[in-house]
């Protein structure tokens, strides 16, 4: 069995010398234990979908709008009855604690401080309870702004155990993750021969659920067997707003919502499960179509510029996730690096609504964006 060493606490690099979310990369990947940033950076096979989601947005221009007499610009947006300073969350990635010491816990801090929402994963090193008091020692005047992962579990007693988990950890939203039938095949990760984790580190809020001896920790089950009728099951289980992470075809997404889903989140995993699977950005105008405005259409996938955000909003998306970059943040500088990472967005978005004449997101709108030739980096 091999598993990637545990990391060290990092030499925090001064915010100023770090300028954008590719740069937290490189850093991350010095830090790193090789094979934790493999299974970080890579995906499924070729990876021929973790460069399509980055090029989906190269191919892409914004066409921007002059004079509109606005200099006033507000970021704010709020999803599913949850405030975020930012059209900006973090998307679910599992094993925080492989790339800091801190963990989730520096996650959770970092984005109640900017005012984010996180998407605690099932895979969390730490438990959604501990997370969610992280998050509210942060910033006590607030309720904590997380959503938490959830891969619908065959056995539905342990889909609603984790399920009260997330509850009462004070979550506002459930993402299932519906992509993963089967794990994605990392062809970097069996070179490495990465099939454990490191002593010490669990996916807690897999400990002790039920009937279980004290101490166990569950394995997540993949099953193929799962159908609309499993999702019927959670829906009826829970109150919480449910956003379906993972439907790539349009005639999934006008099935889910016809399954009551409050919401759809874009996704293709980052490439991390069906190699060759479109860019998240090339899907939207279909799934947007099919959908016809019913629920809200959350994207993310190779997410790394302010425009990349605006342009996935002028298109039609209500908010975009983030997932490798914070946790490069997340091994550079622990919390520092996270809020870091989630403040340059934030920079880059102002400064891009400011350039194409926006004050808001609401103002963009889909002529914003046209094909263009991509420029090669
Ligand atoms: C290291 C890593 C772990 C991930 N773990 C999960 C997970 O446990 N559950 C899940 O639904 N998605 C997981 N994802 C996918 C992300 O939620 C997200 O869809 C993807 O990272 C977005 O692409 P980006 O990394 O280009 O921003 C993971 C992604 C990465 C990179
Ligand atoms: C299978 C999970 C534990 C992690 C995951 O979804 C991922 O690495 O992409």
């Amino acid at each position: 069995m091999t598993a990637p060493a545990l990391p060290r606490l990092p030499e925090a690099p001064a915010a100023h010398t770090v300028l954008n979310l590719r740069e937290y990369e490189t850093i991350a990947r010095g830090l790193l234990d090789p094979i934790f940033y493999d299974y970080v950076a890579g995906g499924a096979r070729d990876e021929v979908t973790v460069r399509a989601n980055e090029h989906g947005f190269a191919r892409l221009g914004l066409l921007p709008r002059m004079l509109r007499g606005s200099d006033t610009r507000d970021l704010g947006v709020t999803l599913f009855g949850t405030p975020s300073s930012l059209p900006v969350f973090l998307s679910p990635t599992a094993f925080h604690r492989l790339a800091h010491p801190d963990g989730e816990l520096a996650t959770a801090r970092a984005a109640a401080k900017a005012g984010v929402i996180m998407t605690v994963g099932m895979a969390s090193t730490t438990s959604v309870a501990d997370v969610a008091a992280a998050a509210r020692q942060a910033v006590p005047d607030r309720a904590p702004a997380l959503w938490f992962q959830l891969y619908l579990q065959p056995d539905m007693a342990v889909t609603r155990a984790l399920v009260r988990r997330a509850e009462a950890a004070g979550c506002t939203a459930l993402l299932v993750t519906v992509d993963s039938p089967v794990l994605g095949i990392h062809e970097r990760n069996k070179r490495n021969g990465f099939n454990d984790l490191p002593p010490g580190v669990v996916c807690e809020n897999l400990r002790d659920l039920t009937g279980s001896e004290p101490g166990h920790i569950r394995q997540i089950a993949m099953s193929a067997d799962l159908g609309w009728d499993h999702l019927d099951r959670l829906r009826e289980m829970t109150s919480l707003p449910v956003v379906l992470k993972g439907v790539l075809h349009p005639e999934d997404g006008r099935i889910a919502v016809a399954h009551g889903v409050d919401g759809l989140l874009l996704s293709n995993h980052g490439g991390r499960q069906l190699d060759t699977a479109p860019a998240t950005v090339d899907l939207l105008p279909d799934m947007l179509a099919a959908v016809a405005g019913r629920v809200p259409v959350l994207l993310d996938g190779g997410v790394r510029r302010g425009t990349d955000v605006v342009k996935a909003l002028a298109l039609g998306a209500t908010a975009v996730g983030i997932g490798r970059p914070v946790v490069y943040g997340l091994a550079a500088g622990g919390e520092d690096g996270v809020r870091h990472v989630v403040d340059l967005l934030r920079e880059e978005i102002d400064h891009t609504l400011a350039l194409c004449g926006a004050t808001a997101p609401r103002d963009l709108t889909p002529d914003l964006v046209r094909t263009v030739p991509a420029v090669p980096r």
